[in-house]
């Protein structure tokens, strides 16, 4: 016991030291505050979580995130405490706290609860007409009072995912430099070369558990956007704390700023990035190599690194290269992979077979493309004990210049490669469609419209139920609109899309589409490496992240033709998926958190942040 005070102690005086200048009572009496909080915390922790596993969201139960507490920040000036966004909660600072924390006089007099506040919140949002007003507003909350944000965020997802995220946030790049107020996350820039770590110690933030980075050269099916791009990882990040629970505090966006090849930024004159072409080759790799081990110096081995719409010359190579060194994974290529395996294995209860029964055809043979085909081969080889090589032919893709085929594998990039395979060339889509004869198809091509009324119809005319995935985002860039799908195909395709469509009437008939975003699995991913400590992504846990998000997927949802469940429920459907990849990662070996709780679902939704208001009495 006297270990843990001393510990507790030894805690509480490292915050003061860092935090706090006040005298010496005050000094006292925060301490005693956080000794107390600390034991309860100790002891919550215990009840929680099976198997003595410490506690790792020390911002709910208090402690580990507040190297400066609300007390001390108060004791020296209660307008501190409200323009701090991790710890304001405006009008609904209760009448004890105002007094307690120098408040009174800075509030109007109402005091609201939360929820009051929330429904306040989405009376004025839902007054804007214009979407991207929608997502100023909705980052204005964030930089104000965060609790706040994630509680109506995580309340209103079906409403206001498509805003704080595709397709909304898609404009919201393509204006940041516009729209551009406050800076949200860390910069690193080629004039940071050399001083990478340093710029990492700048952020507030110490307990960092992940990081969703971009350079901003393929953001979303929009192109080059450059440091512009710094909406995603931001809005990546938003969704890992909404719908996975990950604590905001342990979260920290990143935009690698090697400049622009948009002719249109580098000509704009409040354009916010470097005004100069992208740096390749050895200048490029270096400011990545410098990024990737000054990551895990300042955070340590075990910090999760998403790396999101990279253009796929540079995606690739980098999965490639620190995959067996980091905690990495590519968003694009794996939990593309992933979310759209699980959309498969789902749909077989609508269309029938196996997944070995069914013939796969890409419009797009990137990273998204590439990706998925080779999880879908790898599970058809699990299922089915055939070497992987022969599964992949059940897998065709089409790129810009027609069908992936043998002759052409001299010319192919690497990744394409395994897709090359024999068959006479094939110009455009609908032709592959007529000479593939594919039971499901696939955009991930980034551009919009590309599968017309006669691809639709020759998917329709192959299968009794076509099965149609538009993956491509923003909006603007599907490959067909719901509409078009369920119309083109008189009423028998089973749709899903990247961006979200509102559901569509047809024949007197109402067809409700579904969603087929990565969305479904990085935030339960991520919270299940980081809940179990595990220190590698392996194929497998993919393979475990499809299969928990297949198995949510109810009766009622396949009556209406989804293959995936509605978001509203995903904070469970995220607990599901975390303790099925930490499952499977202790299966493997690489989970370092010992000893294996006994319920990983209960333990992975103990885990998860809640965004109600605190006391602070
Ligand atoms: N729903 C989701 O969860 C996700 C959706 N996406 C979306 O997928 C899209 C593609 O992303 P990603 O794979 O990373 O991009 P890439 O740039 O890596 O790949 C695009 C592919 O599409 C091909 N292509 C481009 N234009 C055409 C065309 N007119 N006809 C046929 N093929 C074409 C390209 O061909 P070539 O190689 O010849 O240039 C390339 O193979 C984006 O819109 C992105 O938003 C991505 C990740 C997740
Ligand atoms: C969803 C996503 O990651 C993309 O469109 O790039
Ligand atoms: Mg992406």
């Amino acid at each position: 016991m006297f270990s843990i005070r001393a510990n507790i102690l030894k805690k509480a005086c490292s915050v003061l030291g860092r935090g706090h200048r006040g005298d010496r009572k005050v000094k006292d009496k925060v301490i005693e505050g956080t000794l107390k909080k600390i034991e309860i915390d100790e002891a919550v922790t215990d009840l929680n979580v099976a198997g003595g596993v410490e506690d790792m969201y020390g911002e709910d139960l208090a402690s580990q995130d507040q190297p400066i507490t609300p007390w001390t920040m108060t004791v020296a000036s209660g307008h501190a405490l409200m323009r701090d966004p991790h710890h304001n909660k405006g009008i609904a600072f209760t009448e004890k706290e105002r007094d307690a924390h120098y408040l009174r006089g800075l509030l109007p007099p109402a005091t609201f609860s939360q929820d009051l506040q929330v429904k306040r919140f989405m009376h004025i949002i839902r007054k804007y007409d214009v979407p991207l007003h929608k997502y100023i507003a909705m980052i204005d909350l964030q930089e104000r009072d965060e609790r706040l944000f994630y509680k109506i965020l995580i309340d209103h997802v079906e409403e206001l995912l498509p805003i704080v995220y595709t397709p909304v946030v898609g404009e919201a790049c393509q204006k940041y430099s516009e729209i551009f107020m406050r800076p949200q996350g860390l910069y690193i820039s080629l004039k940071e070369k050399g001083r990478i770590l340093e710029v990492l110690k700048n952020w507030p933030e110490k307990s960092v558990q992940v990081i969703v980075v971009t350079d901003g050269e393929r953001i979303l099916g929009l192109g080059d956007l450059g440091c512009q791009g710094m909406g995603i990882p931001v809005g990546k990040l938003a969704l890992y704390t909404a719908l996975g629970g990950i604590r905001p505090s342990a979260c920290l966006p990143i935009t690698i700023d090697v400049g622009t090849n948009n002719k249109k930024l580098l000509e704009d004159e409040f354009y916010i990035g470097l005004r100069h072409k992208r740096a390749t080759g050895q200048e490029y790799a270096e400011l990545l190599e410098e990024f990737m081990t000054a990551v895990k110096q300042n955070y340590g081995e075990k910090i999760l690194i998403q790396f999101e719409d990279f253009a796929n010359h540079n995606a690739f190579e980098l999965l490639t290269k620190y995959r067996s060194s980091h905690l990495a994974f590519n968003d694009d290529i794996q939990g593309t992979a992933s979310v759209v395996l699980s959309g498969l294995l789902a749909s077989l209860k609508l269309i029938g077979g196996t997944l070995a029964d069914h013939t796969f055809l890409f419009l797009g043979a990137g990273e998204a493309g590439t990706g998925i085909a080779e999880l879908i081969a790898l599970e058809i080889s699990k299922q089915t004990n055939d070497p992987v090589e022969q599964c992949r032919r059940r897998v065709w893709l089409v790129d810009s210049k027609g069908l992936i085929v043998e002759s052409r594998k001299d010319t192919l990039q690497h990744f394409k490669q395994p897709w090359a395979h024999e068959h006479e060339p094939v110009k455009g889509l609908l032709e592959a469609v007529k000479a593939i004869k594919p039971t499901v198809l696939i955009g991930t091509s980034g551009v919009g419209k590309t599968f017309t009324k006669e691809v639709i119809e020759a998917m329709a005319s192959i299968n009794e139920k076509p099965l149609i995935l538009a993956l491509s985002n923003p909006t603007s860039q599907s490959e067909c609109t719901a509409e078009e799908a369920y119309t083109w195909s008189e009423g028998r395709a089973i749709f899903a899309s990247g961006s979200p469509f509102d559901p569509v009437e047809y024949n007197g008939k109402v067809f409700t589409p579904g969603q087929s975003n990565n969305a479904y699995i990085f935030p339960g991913f991520g919270l299940g490496l980081i809940m179990s400590g595990t220190i590698r992504v392996h194929d497998d846990l993919l393979l475990a992240a499809s299969e928990a998000l297949a198995s949510q997927v109810t009766e009622e949802n396949y009556k209406k033709g989804l293959i995936y469940p509605p978001f509203t429920n995903i904070r469970q459907i995220s607990a599901h998926v975390a303790a099925k990849v930490a499952a499977k990662a202790y299966e493997l070996g690489l989970a370092s958190r010992l000893p294996r709780p006994r319920d990983l679902y209960k333990f992975a939704e103990s885990c998860m942040y809640s965004p109600v208001y605190r006391s602070y009495l």
